[in-house]
């Protein structure tokens, strides 16, 4: 090879280049390697001096190379390709993982003589991402708050005792992951997990949803049902939004939880129930008791173990991880190659409040993902809804605990509607107090 192609053109030195912890090449116009740095060398397994000259094509032999080629891409347009992640074949014959960026080189004049490349090997960061995952995850779930590690830490003697839980936490913390990691670690785990939402169905339907109904019990039951808590036999049953549930069925619960056995609608025997009960729901019930809108027995009998899950804005620290762990997830779902978020949209991802907890922040990845195609995901990506809830963001909104639905609506309505009142009140901007409402409903409502 010509000593003049080993010149790096436009005022890249080989020592530069040398000192660089990424692969670094350039080539001519003909895609010709004309430089190839030490890192260069490292992560392909060829040496300089055995590719100079060659079209780069012949080296790399890569998922790159053709139509998706960066190099040829910033050639056509004069400007650069930005972390593009494909596949690379070491000399050796092994895949590398790479993350790929491009740009032209220009001689004094401006003309375009070649181009520039950089390679990083993600091969490294796969590692590094699995070693965290394996530290931080516990049964499907993901974390490295304090609390959340102390709760995991006793979910398993917790799913050891038959007891029955009752999980609380805002919409969206993990709730039914709980309950299912319960089940999983539980005697019962070979056993089926029935999950009820009681907050889903009109009190009847729910009835006998949940306690099942023989036949001629009501108008049009030709033929014995069995219910949810009869399909849990032996396992067990996740009773979602139990503060949903309608006082009438909270005294046949009652009646399951002490006696272990139950009357499907329309039977005359009672029926044997061998079920674990854990129950979930995001109000909170404590209070529903005093104000009597749930039976303080019940409250006791569900009440035997008791998980808190914190809100996501009380585990920042959990932010970047959640981020990194949805995004594979994501990226496989979706056939796309996004590396990861830009600097400033991880900031406002960090900064931002999430009333709807993990499911927010996984719904709006999921909806940048879409958006998106491979690289760093930018402002761009972010969806408009979202940059609306951001643009009233006050410093405060983060610090600002969201009230519970009858604590604001009686503050709407202590200030006949008015919602600046109730936002000073509330110590809040009219933003935050908007998106409670929407929340809660409330929009219309006041
Ligand atoms: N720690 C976590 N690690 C990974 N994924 C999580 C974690 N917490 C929640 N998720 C995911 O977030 C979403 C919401 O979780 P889940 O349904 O368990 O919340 P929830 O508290 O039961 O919500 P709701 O009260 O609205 O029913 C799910 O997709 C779940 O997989």
């Amino acid at each position: 090879m010509s000593k003049q192609a080993d010149q790096p053109r436009a005022g890249l030195s080989q020592d530069v280049l040398n000192s660089l912890a990424d692969g670094v090449f350039t080539v001519d116009r003909d895609l010709r390697i004309t430089s190839f740095n030490r890192a260069a060398e490292a992560i392909t397994g060829y040496s300089r001096d055995e590719v100079l000259g060659r079209p780069c094509r012949s080296i790399f032999s890569s998922t790159a190379c053709g139509a998706y080629c960066p190099v040829r891409e910033a050639l056509a347009s004069g400007r650069p390709v930005i972390n593009r992640e494909f596949d690379i074949r070491h000399k050796n014959g092994r895949k590398i993982p790479v993350s790929i960026s491009a740009s032209v080189l220009r001689d004094a004049d401006g003309n375009i003589v070649g181009a520039v490349e950089t390679v990083r090997d993600l091969s490294g960061i796969g590692e590094m991402k699995r070693d965290i995952r394996t530290r931080y995850a516990f049964e499907g779930m993901l974390s490295r708050s304090d609390k959340m590690r102390s709760l995991f830490d006793v979910l398993p003697d917790i799913a050891a005792s038959d007891a029955t839980v009752l999980i609380q936490g805002e919409s969206g913390t993990g709730k039914e992951l709980v309950a299912r990691a319960i089940h999983n670690l539980s005697p019962r785990r070979d056993k089926p997990l029935v999950t009820v939402n009681c907050g889903a169905l009109p009190e009847q339907l729910l009835e006998s949803e949940i306690f099942g109904s023989r036949r001629g019990a009501y108008t049009g039951a030709v033929e014995n049902r069995p219910g949810r808590l009869e399909m849990a036999e032996g396992g067990t049953l996740f009773l979602d939004e139990i503060g949903d549930l309608p006082l009438p069925l909270q005294v046949k619960l009652l009646r399951v939880l002490e006696n272990r056995e139950y009357q499907p609608l329309g039977a005359r025997q009672p029926q044997k129930a061998d079920v674990r009960f854990v129950t979930a729901t995001h109000r909170n019930i404590a209070r529903m008791v005093d104000e009597g809108s749930f039976r303080r027995d019940l409250y006791f009998r569900i009440n035997v173990v008791s998980l808190c899950l914190p809100p996501l804005r009380e585990r920042p620290e959990d932010i970047p991880l959640l981020i990194d762990y949805f995004l594979d997830r994501l990226n496989l779902q979706y056939g796309k190659k996004i590396r990861g978020l830009a600097p400033s949209v991880l900031q406002l991802l960090l900064d931002y409040d999430y009333p709807g907890n993990v499911r927010e922040l996984l719904n709006l990845l999921e909806q940048m993902v879409i958006l998106g195609r491979s690289g760093e995901l930018g402002p761009e990506h972010l969806p408009r809804e979202f940059e609306v809830r951001l643009a009233g963001r006050a410093p405060l909104a983060r610090s600002s605990r969201m009230p519970d639905r009858d604590r604001l609506l009686g503050i709407l309505q202590r200030n006949h509607g008015n919602r600046r009142k109730t936002a000073d009140e509330l110590g809040v901007d009219r933003t935050t107090l908007w998106r409670w409402m929407k929340r809660y409903n409330l929009l219309h409502s006041c």
